[in-house]
């Protein structure tokens, strides 16, 4: 293919010469190939009157030329054959006779012809052959005449015919071709050029107005109109492609630029989002492993992170309280104080919306300020000039309101998703707070009943006194401190006497009150650290003294046997007096002599025994 811009690039040359140069070869082929036949037919009639002339001209001779010859009167034969010659169309007459005699007459063009040596041929087809009989025997031939064209008249004459066709032929076609060249200039090239003109001025952006031909109005359209009437068709639908091409990339611009605005908006809400999504993940760790007693600094340290997060002045977390019909305040950032500037840490159905506390299951989305509704309790309650409250749910239930205070988030807005996001945490973090709280409550209970087991195991459930297993485990830790210290160390070993007797006579469980008695009578002796008061079982006790000599320890039993008799507790059948009264047994540790304490409290048993010889005593060991 031709490149458009090498084309344009070529040499000007208008159509109309090109036509004309086109209308004038084949005008001067036609004019040849039209001269040639018109020759051909001129010279078929010039000779057909050449002939016509030389038969005419032989037969005006005919008869006298043969009287002449027939007298062979040759003078008259001559002077005939040169009136032969002079005809108009004879060139060159010939006479021949049958006694072998020419006599030849011709006009001068034609001698000359004859003198360069031309000879007739007697076939010529410009001659004329006219046999002369006897005028008296038509039968009898006495010559021949032969009569040829005068060749150079004749030539002329063709000469002459062939000019007069070939300038008229000529001239035909020269006016012809000035005709088109005119006609195609006025009719095609000036409208193709003023168009090509028009056409040049185009452009892209300015494609409203079309092709116009400077014509006069005409009955028929020609191509000119018709290209004309195509081009503007295609200029108004190129105008028409490209206002649509125009408002689609309009379109398309806005569309794009939409895209980006929604990309970039979409690509802030993540980071927004992903931010959040840390700020939870840190929120919720927190309750990982969490150290029992700390899940209200956790959910206090969510808060602020809220707080912090929406630009709130305080981040405040209810809980429903049903009997108070309201929302109690269970834990606030910053911390509630005393002197704190605002009420709001109870939300009851005066400031609340009806609803809320009526309909429980009802989305809560609370949201207002100051300004917009002056008759709105809550910014006063919460200290602030706005607000915006979010119902806490567990399982479809407003267990809660996650409240920001200071800041009125409108429901539609990105803030929204992120603070329902909130409210949910909020409900986990109350959940895991409940958690807590229940497994707090339960350690508690546990310890607690394990220490009233610890207690129980360690004793004696009548009297409340160490039992003897609580005994076992510390005279031994005293007994090695002891050792170690070597500091003293005694032991009394209490019995009551005839305590038999008291049982049968009172009652076992009079016996019973009688052990509890002297329990709380001999508790308070023994209030030193380190000293233990013990039942070993029966009404048989002991008492652990560390740091006690015997002379101390001698004290202390003596303490405890008038303590007793003190108390009158009536023992009516005793031989001994006439209340409850005791033995005691002591015992120091010896250093070096005792090696563990079952030897010691073997001699504490020992002097015991010794003591009830005669009861009521105090007796040390030796
Ligand atoms: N009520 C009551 N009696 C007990 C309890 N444990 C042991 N006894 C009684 O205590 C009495 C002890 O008697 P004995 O060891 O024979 O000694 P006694 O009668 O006190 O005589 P002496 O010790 O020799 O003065 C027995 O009758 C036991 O049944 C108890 O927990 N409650």
């Amino acid at each position: 293919m031709t490149d458009p811009v090498q084309q344009a690039a070529k040499p000007f040359r208008p159509l109309s010469r090109r036509v004309v140069a086109w209308a004038l070869l084949y005008s001067t082929l036609v004019t040849l190939l039209m001269t040639a036949v018109l020759i051909g037919v001129d010279y078929h009639e010039e000779r057909t009157a050449a002939l016509d002339q030389l038969r005419f001209a032989a037969a005006s001779y005919r008869k006298s030329l043969a009287n002449s010859l027939w007298d062979l009167d040759m003078a008259a034969v001559r002077l005939q054959m040169d009136g032969l010659a002079s005809f108009p169309m004879v060139g060159h007459a010939v006479l021949t006779t049958t006694i072998g005699q020419n006599v030849h007459a011709h006009k001068r063009s034609t001698a000359l012809l004859l003198d360069h040596g031309s000879e007739h041929d007697p076939a010529d087809s410009l001659s004329w052959r006219e046999p002369l009989v006897s005028p008296f025997n038509p039968d009898l031939v006495v010559g021949h005449l032969h009569l040829y064209v005068d060749r150079p008249a004749f030539l002329h004459h063709i000469e002459t015919g062939a000019m007069r066709i070939l300038t008229g032929e000529a001239i035909k076609g020269l006016v012809l071709c000035l005709l088109i060249a005119w006609l195609i200039g006025r009719l095609v090239t000036r409208h193709l050029s003023h168009m090509a003109a028009q056409v040049a001025q185009l452009h892209p952006t300015a494609l409203g107005q079309g092709l116009g031909l400077q014509r006069h109005e005409r009955r028929h359209e020609d191509e000119l109109d018709q290209l004309c009437g195509a081009f503007n068709q295609l200029n108004r639908q190129l105008a028409e492609y490209i206002d649509n091409k125009r408002t689609m990339e309009d379109e398309l611009r806005q569309h794009r630029d939409r895209l980006s605005e929604m990309v970039g908006e979409r690509t802030r809400s993540l980071e927004r989002l992903r931010g959040f999504h840390g700020l939870i993940i840190r929120v919720l760790t927190r309750f990982i492993n969490l150290p029992p007693g700390h899940a209200n600094e956790a959910v206090d340290h969510g808060l602020s992170a809220f707080g912090d997060y929406f630009g709130a002045r305080r981040c405040l977390l209810y809980t429903y309280n049903m009997e108070a019909h309201g929302f109690t305040v269970a834990n606030a950032w910053p911390p509630l104080n005393d002197d704190s500037d605002w009420k709001g840490s109870f939300l009851s159905d005066d400031v609340l919306p009806r609803r809320m506390l009526a309909d429980r299951r009802t989305r809560v989305w609370l949201c207002g300020d100051r300004k917009s509704n002056p008759e709105d309790l809550l910014p006063a309650l919460l200290g602030c000039d706005a607000y915006t409250a979010v119902g806490v749910e567990v399982k479809g239930n407003t267990v809660g309101l996650l409240c920001l205070a200071g800041r009125a988030i409108l429901q539609e807005n990105e803030n929204a998703t992120l603070l329902e996001l909130a409210a949910r945490v909020s409900a986990n973090m109350l959940d895991h707070k409940a958690a807590q709280m229940t497994l707090l409550d339960t350690q508690q209970a546990l310890q607690k009943a394990n220490r009233e087991l610890h207690s129980l195991s360690r004793h004696d459930s009548l009297t409340g006194l160490a039992n003897r297993r609580h005994f076992d485990e510390m005279k031994e830790v005293e007994f090695r401190r002891a050792i170690r210290a070597d500091s003293p160390l005694s032991v009394l070993m209490v019995d009551i006497d005839e305590f038999k007797r008291y049982n049968d006579n009172y009652g076992h469980a009079q016996g019973d009150r009688c052990l509890q008695a002297l329990a709380e009578l001999l508790t308070p002796l023994f209030n030193r650290a380190g000293e233990l008061l013990a039942r070993l079982g029966g009404e048989e006790f002991v008492v652990l003294l560390p740091n006690t000599g015997p002379e101390q320890a001698q004290v202390l039993a003596e303490r405890i046997r008038e303590a007793t008799w003190d108390a009158h507790i009536p023992h009516e059948s005793s031989n001994v007096a006439d209340r409850v009264t005791v033995s005691v047994g002591v015992a120091c540790l010896k250093h070096g002599l005792h090696q563990d304490f079952d030897s010691l409290l073997q001699d504490a048993d020992l002097a015991l025994y010794r003591a009830k010889n005669g009861r009521n005593r105090t007796v040390l060991a030796e």
